[in-house]
């Protein structure tokens, strides 16, 4: 079954809502809609940012998806900070990031409370986009297929296969996430196939076909065409040049095998 290829824009800490406005625009307007056909778009901005890009993408029938970076595994209550599955499921998300490296590494999130988040985001009818990959020690060890696939099963410990169907793998090297070090589309097919076979083993064929495997760390318009044409690499997950709307636009373009608009 073919795959529709995901392109997710990972804004991080960047662009305040009138910023979000401004880039959701351009993206919208100057990708024309043939290209929504074959490549599904999404924004993943700031929880601040995405009640405007609602309004926006609700009153002008925009064809791009958006979705949140971060998800509290409680529904409600007293989680200060917090922002759960059930607002961001009213604020008309598709994805959410879970388990993204920078998480794990600056808020100390577990592979338990990734699993959590999994399960709140499907619970409340968002797609998950489960981020893992190794750091450059684990690499450098010649580990980072198991420890890769120990991430995913982690990561989706207690779901059922239907479930298992619905989620985004992201594989993402930490070393390779905003520093300009790309991993070689061999190196990316390596993982994201072992992901695939592991998905296979545990879950089926069939799911193993359906999920989308993306890869992130500094893709670019120069390498997105390469890493797409990977058997088992069905987008990116894009972080630095998800923001500037010339290059994530012909990104995007290339991604659904071109031309650029
Ligand atoms: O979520 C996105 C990744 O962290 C990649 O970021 P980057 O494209 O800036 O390397």
């Amino acid at each position: 079954m073919a795959r529709q290829v995901l392109i997710a824009g990972n804004w991080k800490m960047n662009l305040n809502h009138l910023e979000a406005i401004a880039l959701v625009q351009k993206i919208s307007f100057s990708l024309p809609e043939k290209y929504f056909a074959k490549v599904e778009v999404a924004v993943l901005p700031p929880f601040t940012d995405i009640r405007s890009i609602q309004t926006m993408v609700d009153g002008d029938k925009l064809l791009i998806r958006y979705g949140a970076q971060d998800i509290s595994r409680y529904d409600s209550g007293a989680y200060t900070g917090e922002v759960s599955g059930p607002m961001l499921a009213k604020l008309g998300c598709t994805y959410v990031t879970v388990g993204h490296s920078e998480r794990r590494e600056y808020h100390n999130e577990t592979d338990e409370l990734v699993n959590a988040k999994v399960k709140a985001a499907l619970k409340h009818g968002l797609t998950p986009i489960l981020c893992l990959g190794e750091r450059v020690e684990v690499r450098e060890a010649g580990e980072h297929v198991p420890h890769c696939t120990e991430q995913v099963i982690a990561g989706l410990k207690g779901l059922k296969a239907e479930q298992v169907a619905k989620v985004v793998i992201a594989y993402e090297p930490v070393w390779a996430i905003g520093t300009g070090k790309v991993a070689t589309s061999a190196d990316a097919q390596e993982v994201c196939a072992a992901l695939r076979k592991t998905l296979s083993d545990k879950y089926g064929d069939d799911v193993a076909a359906t999920v989308r495997v993306l890869y992130g760390g500094s893709v670019k318009s120069g390498n997105i065409g390469e890493l797409v044409a990977q058997e088992d690499i069905d987008g990116a997950l894009v972080g630095g040049a998800s923001l500037q709307a010339d290059e994530f636009t012909k990104l995007c373009a290339l991604a659904a095998g071109g031309p650029l608009p």
